[in-house]
């Protein structure tokens, strides 16, 4: 299975992690700065790490992977600070403390990174009160301070790492602001797309398709329809009933037409449908199955209706505009010869016919 951007950004992780580990063995060790348990600490360390790169590339239990190097580093860290802590108070060398409490914050990276917002949160809060705890235990009278600046040390952890995981939290609320404004702008050039009234295309829906249908060397027809006296509807029923009347033809013409035809609403009681890879011949029929479907409907209280529908082409070099006022020459036509029929503007016809 070919692994994904953010799983080979975890393998990069774990390979400079291991790196980095080994890196500092060999400086602590050459320093002489190994605490007893380092050696140990370290090797198992860079054990787990390589193994769970090789999990994640070979194996591709990435998930598996992440899960374990969180838990692992979470035990590991904690165990150390409090092993740390303890050599600080009894030994007066704070250096592993030092070096131990500026790494901890990698255990809520990881989980930010790549696990849940969830255990990046829960994982700083908890390092966080085990930090507080060391440093509250400096103050109470059963722990004698021999060197004050375990204290100062601390004290500096818990101000520094309440820094990080403030900024976290920041990041986390920049994200979902984010993720928010995006998914807000997708429902909006949703809603732009998508007529109010009937769910058809939108007319900028439509524009944005008769454009791009102009830009392809394809044969493409368009349909105009307009609904037979709509105003006498309106008029008697009032607009509440105008506007159902429109849904229901609306419904009928989208159940005619195929899923790879566009069909929408360009304004008032006017449709348009787009539709490719069709003969002439087809979409006369097309077009005229749409004015079977509407013309069966029987709305209550309203009764029959009807639509004219004129029938254009879209030709290379034509614009928007002149397409449609090719086919609206052709809707014209069907309204003056009695409207309920199809009409192919005059060129069309002339190749139907021939
Ligand atoms: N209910 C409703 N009516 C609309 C809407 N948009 C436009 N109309 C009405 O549609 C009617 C269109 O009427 P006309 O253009 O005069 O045409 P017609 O009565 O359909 O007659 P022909 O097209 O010549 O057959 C007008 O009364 C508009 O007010 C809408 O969204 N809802």
């Amino acid at each position: 299975m070919p692994h994904s951007d953010q799983d080979k950004l975890f393998q990069r992780v774990l390979l400079i992690g291991s790196l980095v580990v080994v890196t500092i063995w060999f400086v602590e060790q050459t320093a002489n700065l190994l605490a007893y348990y380092d050696t140990v600490g370290y090797g198992v360390t860079v054990v787990v790490t390589l193994g769970c790169y090789f999990l994640s590339r070979l194996a591709s239990r990435t998930e598996l992977a992440k899960v374990i190097l969180f838990y692992y580093l979470t035990l590991y860290l904690v165990a150390l600070a409090i092993l740390s802590f303890v050599e600080a108070l009894n030994w007066h060398s704070i250096y592993p403390l030092a070096s131990t409490l500026q790494w901890m914050p990698i255990i809520y990276i990881v989980a930010f990174l790549f696990l849940t917002q969830k255990a990046a949160i829960v994982s700083a809060l908890f390092i966080y009160l085990v930090l507080i705890m060391l440093m509250a235990i400096t103050y109470t009278p059963w722990v004698v301070i021999t060197e004050p600046q375990i204290r100062v040390l601390l004290l500096n952890m818990v101000l520094a790492h309440g820094v990080y995981i403030f900024c976290m939290f920041a990041v986390v609320r920049i994200r979902q602001t984010h993720l928010a404004t995006e998914v807000r702008a997708r429902q909006m050039e949703k809603a732009a797309n998508v007529d109010g009234l009937t769910g058809l295309a939108s007319r900028r829906a439509l524009q944005k398709a008769m454009e791009d249908t102009l830009l392809v060397d394809d044969e493409a027809f368009l349909l105009i329809i307009d609904v037979d006296h709509f105003k006498p509807i309106n008029d008697t029923h009032g607009h509440v009933i105008g506007d159902e009347v429109l849904q229901r033809v609306a419904q009928a013409m989208k159940a005619s037409v195929r899923p790879e035809d566009i069909i929408g609403r360009w304004g008032g009681e006017e449709f348009l449908v787009i539709i490719h890879q069709s003969t002439l011949a087809q979409v006369h029929v097309m077009a005229d199955r749409i004015r079977a479907s509407v013309e069966r409907l029987d709305i209550e209280g309203v009764g029959c209706v009807t639509v004219s529908i004129g029938v254009g082409s879209f030709r290379l070099g034509d614009t928007v505009s002149q397409v449609l006022s090719n086919a609206d020459e052709a809707l014209y036509a069907a309204k003056q010869g009695g409207r309920n029929q199809v009409v192919l503007v005059k060129g069309l016809a002339d190749v139907a016919q021939g």
